[in-house]
């Protein structure tokens, strides 16, 4: 790292991407990610939008330590490089990953038991969990008695009973309808708010993206480079009907759509 880039590296920084590039060369060569640098700073929720097929799942796999930058980039999370997944970074996916023969509780279980952490915290924790996740009547049901709205709240508790410092969400709401999704991003709201981790979440939703963050950055066609960082200066507790009301709501998105074309 050069001295510009350690110098970002701030006590308060949780996630710090630096000079990230990534040619992907299985049938033919694609240049999904290009000079990428942005840091995220500990308690912050920053969104990244971007055209499809621009890297941003790949810049979130890089940050979760599953695939590695291209050399010459690095990537630090919580002050370490990020080489492999630790159990401080939880990355909740568009589809969920429960068990189908396990009912809810138990999915929610099965990291922390997989880690043998002592059952009285395991307990303590589920137990908190399910009524932050509206979950507690559904405790006991299998997931295919669920909605797809509780299915991903299930998938977001089976990452949250680990108490990952950051969490990476990449589209975890995008395959439900736009009701349900509003909704679930009120409770993410709600979650973080009492949770505060670090939380970085990809999303094609521009006005998810406003509503929930404190910065939103914005990629360019693939190689996705950061075009824009945008802070988001809504106050907050955000209520729903009230954020999307202001001026300032539709002045963000205005601009937003501005820079991905769709205006
Ligand atoms: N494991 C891989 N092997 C080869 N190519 C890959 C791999 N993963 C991603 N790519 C390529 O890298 C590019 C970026 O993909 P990525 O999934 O990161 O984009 P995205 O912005 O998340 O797309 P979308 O918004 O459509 O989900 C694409 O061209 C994709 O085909």
């Amino acid at each position: 790292m050069d001295g510009a880039a350690s110098a970002a590296l701030t006590l308060d920084t949780a996630i710090s991407v630096s000079r990230v590039g990534k040619t992907f060369s299985a049938r033919h060569s694609v240049r999904a990610l290009e000079q990428v640098d942005f840091t995220v700073q500990r308690g912050e929720f920053v969104s990244i939008l971007g055209p499809s097929g621009c890297g941003k799942s790949t810049l979130l796999r890089m940050v979760a330590g599953l695939i590695q930058p291209d050399s010459g980039g690095e990537v630090h999370v919580l002050k370490h490089l990020q080489t492999q997944m630790s159990d401080d970074v939880g990355v909740v996916f568009q589809t969920h990953n429960m068990l189908p023969w396990e009912t809810v509780e138990a999915n929610i279980r099965l990291a922390a038991e997989v880690r043998k952490l002592p059952k009285k915290d395991i307990d303590e924790r589920v137990e908190a969990l399910l009524p932050l996740l509206k979950l507690e009547k559904f405790r006991h049901n299998y997931p295919h008695e669920l909605s797809g709205g509780m299915r991903q709240r299930a998938a977001l508790g089976q990452i949250l009973v680990m108490r990952p410092k950051v969490l990476l969400l990449d589209e975890p709401f995008g395959a439900l309808d736009a009701l349900t999704r509003d909704q679930l991003n009120v409770e993410l709201l709600r979650l973080w708010q009492e949770m505060r981790q670090t939380v970085l979440l990809i999303t094609h939703s521009i006005s998810e993206a406003v509503f929930l963050s404190d910065r939103v950055l914005v990629m360019s066609e693939r190689p996705g480079r950061i075009i824009e960082d945008m802070r988001i200066d809504l106050p907050r507790p955000r209520d729903p009907r009230k954020t999307k009301e202001a001026v300032e709501f539709g002045h963000y998105v205005a601009q937003l759509g501005h820079l991905m074309g769709v205006d």
